[in-house]
């Protein structure tokens, strides 16, 4: 069943911009150009692209707060804008920069007074903040007044008051920029455990790519506002011939670099004792027996490819102009 439906989805703005000394001029920036997308109950999404591609625009939309220009947008089977007050209640949402508690109470005061906003019962409140307690490791700070919070602890705080009326999709704007590893680890595993239990959809975007590989099977990259990649992260890779390499640690350099069929050298390191090859058509063992004539092998790694090359390239050809057909 679907939780979230955008069909045609579509915001301009309207901006004042300089033309001359004095004058100015009016111009429309499309900052969602028609997005058609279908998230599924339990899904966790990671929803990316470079900046100003349209994904915070996208969540404002999906959260009631901006109303869009053009198409429509369904969450829970409701209208984001109409129904606010009602999706308020279905929905967690935090968003990296802004915050939902109160700056000069105590965490504990802030979770309290959420508690009678939303009309949660005492039963189910006390169980939610258990379990965020113990996962998110709250207790340490939960007296502490929120001004006086690190941004890591803050975070938590956030991810804990989206999540204590017991949303059923959570919309999260990079929630991890900022923190530090250790603070980074324990949102992802929270998040990551969220997921599992399966019963909470899972919007998210960010910068980070290690919060999409670590919690989002699908992923959905958008530019200039519109959606370039709708899939997993492995068609990302198949899609943009993502390869993965092989790094042969040789005892000496050789006089000149050995040509394997399928294998290209991506790379010469270490005064040539280490070779990296990318796996193109060749296999690993072609290219151990390939090598295994030539020199003597000290040690054999594989390296997968890396998100972060893919999407850099999949954002470089985007700006040469897209090398997908519209509407993937
Ligand atoms: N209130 C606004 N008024 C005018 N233009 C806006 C407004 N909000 C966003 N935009 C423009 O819309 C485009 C998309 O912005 P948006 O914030 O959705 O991008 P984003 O993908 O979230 O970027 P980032 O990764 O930098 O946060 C940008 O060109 C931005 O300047």
């Amino acid at each position: 069943m679907n939780v979230i439906e955008m069909d045609g989805l579509r915001k301009e703005f309207t901006v004042r911009v300089r033309a001359g000394t004095l004058r100015r001029e009016k111009r429309t920036v499309t900052a969602v150009d028609g997005v058609d997308l279908r998230v599924e109950r339990g899904e966790m999404l990671g929803y990316i692209g470079p900046n100003g591609a349209g994904k915070s625009t996208t969540l404002k939309m999906l959260t009631g707060v901006l109303m869009p220009s053009a198409g429509h947008a369904r969450v829970c089977g409701l209208r984001p804008v109409a129904d606010r007050t009602r999706l308020a209640l279905r929905i967690g949402v935090v968003f990296g920069q802004r915050s939902q508690l109160w700056w000069d109470l105590p965490l504990r005061d802030s979770f309290d007074l959420l508690r009678h906003v939303y009309r949660v019962p005492a039963g189910a409140h006390a169980a939610r903040l258990a379990r965020c307690r113990e996962l998110l490791d709250l207790d340490a700070f939960l007296d502490t007044p929120v001004r006086q919070l690190s941004l890591g602890q803050r975070m938590r705080g956030e991810l804990t008051a989206a999540l204590l009326h017991g949303p059923e999709v959570l919309f999260l704007d990079e929630p991890t920029i900022g923190l530090d590893v250790v603070s980074k680890q324990a949102v992802r595993g929270f998040l990551a455990e969220l997921g599992r239990a399966g019963d909470t959809t899972l919007v998210l975007t960010t910068h980070d790519l290690a919060d999409i590989e670590r919690l989002c099977r699908r992923l959905v990259v958008i530019d200039h506002g519109r959606v370039v990649h709708d899939g997993s992260i492995a068609e990302l890779h198949r899609r943009y011939g993502s390869r993965r390499m092989v790094v042969a640690e040789l005892d000496s350099a050789l006089p000149e670099l050995p040509v394997l069929p399928g294998a290209p050298v991506q790379r010469v390191e270490a005064d040539g004792r280490r070779l990296v090859f990318a796996l193109e058509r060749a296999s690993v063992a072609e290219v151990v027996a390939g090598l295994a004539g030539l020199a003597t092998l000290r040690d054999i790694s594989i390296v997968e490819p890396d998100i972060e090359e893919v999407v850099t390239r999949l954002y470089a050809s985007e700006r040469k102009g897209p090398l997908l057909t519209p509407g993937v």
